[in-house]
């Protein structure tokens, strides 16, 4: 028996992932007692980054010199290509000497959020990269990519890298020629980016690049910029976010930097008072994005799903016991806050199961 594994209350026959309203639980065969057992498997973290950017802006030119540039200095480089069509020419593009996943005829930030979880659980399981690039569509917003990418489970082995918006430098001057709510997704994508690429700067003249950089800058005043043709970049160009603390030891704060967009996991080390959680939701659900996360109350058995969507929370008993990450995601959040916000709630009973390794 492993210390601090509970047994699922069910059968299944193989080893399996367990879709749970949106989450993924990795649920595993322990082979000594053949009961199903709950737990994560724990790497190396992999680096995780997301490239955004309008329809045809020049993401897959951008992610295969990226992908290229990772595995000249020996990394083992791992791509996921979402397309809203049932078929990819992205992904012929891009060549086949790493591995490419394909998640097609759907968005990963509205339909197909489960299919990246699983595809992102099963990468890190089997393939065990040290970096991985999502390609979104063309249309997606930058908030909901994140937010599909951080599952619970996963979000404290991933490092999540600068979010890369790649814009269409000609479309994005006579972008007044678009229709309303596409220039919004333009801006939207613009607004969240951590870093901006002014690609095609091929097809603009000077003053063209003059007035988009100043227009990108109103908007995001943040975002690092560069201008290139054929998204010729480095990687290193981008490498303005760290992690805090080392995530090889199981640091409970995982932290975006320098994201417009933060996310966070906080781990909870003991059991939470119910009432205390949901004053504190209350009071902070304006503020945030997205919360979501497995939680435990004192007093009772069950652990908890809890979701905040739009402001609006959900929390679901589940009989299984899982590890009590949340993940937080929001504009300008103050992690430090959260954290100690978040730590005063324990009760410090019923404590926190260490994750298990070696699976
Ligand atoms: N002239 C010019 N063409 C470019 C540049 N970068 C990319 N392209 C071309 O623009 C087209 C679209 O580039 P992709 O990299 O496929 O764009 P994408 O954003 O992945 O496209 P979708 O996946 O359809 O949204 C391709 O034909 C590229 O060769 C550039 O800097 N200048």
């Amino acid at each position: 028996m492993i210390d601090g594994v509970e047994e699922i209350p069910y059968h299944t026959n193989r080893n399996d992932y367990y879709l749970c309203d949106n989450l993924t639980i990795a649920v595993y065969r322990y082979s000594e007692t053949k009961n199903m057992k709950v737990a994560i498997y724990l790497g190396e973290p992999i680096h995780l980054f997301i490239l955004s950017g309008f329809l045809g802006s020049g993401k897959s030119t951008l992610l295969k010199e990226l992908a290229e540039n990772e595995k000249a200095t020996g990394k083992k480089v791992a791509v996921i290509m979402n397309e809203l069509g049932e078929y990819s020419v992205d992904s012929e593009i891009i060549g086949s000497d790493m591995t490419i996943l394909e998640l097609l005829d759907g968005c990963i930030c509205c339909t197909m959020k489960d299919e990246l979880e699983m595809q992102l659980l099963e990468l890190y399981r089997n393939e065990q990269p040290d970096v991985i690039f999502i390609e979104a569509t063309g249309v997606a917003h930058p908030v909901d990519i994140l937010d599909a990418c951080l599952s619970p489970v996963l979000a404290p082995y991933m490092v999540v890298k600068p979010l890369i918006t790649v814009v269409d430098s000609k479309r994005w001057v006579h972008r007044a020629e678009l229709s309303p709510p596409v220039q919004k997704l333009l801006e939207e994508q613009v607004k969240y980016a951590d870093h901006v690429l002014l690609n095609k700067a091929d097809t603009v003249s000077p003053q063209e690049i003059d007035f988009l950089q100043q227009t990108i800058k109103e908007i995001n005043p943040t975002a690092q910029q560069s201008i290139t043709t054929y998204a010729k970049t480095e990687i290193t160009d981008m490498e303005h976010a760290r992690k805090i603390g080392d995530l090889k030891d199981h640091e409970s704060l995982h932290v975006v930097h320098h994201l417009r967009i933060q996310s966070m996991t906080h781990t909870f080390q003991s059991e939470v008072d119910r009432s205390d959680f949901e004053d504190w939701l209350e009071k902070t659900s304006s503020s945030l994005f997205r919360l979501k996360g497995f939680l435990r109350f004192t007093g009772e058995k069950e652990t908890f799903l809890i979701q905040l969507a739009y402001g609006k929370p959900f929390m679901l008993p589940l009989p299984i016991n899982l590890p009590m990450n949340i993940v937080i995601i929001g504009e300008d959040l103050d992690k430090e806050q959260i954290t100690e916000e978040l730590s005063e709630l324990e009760t410090k009973e019923g404590s926190q199961y260490a994750p298990i390794n070696n699976l």
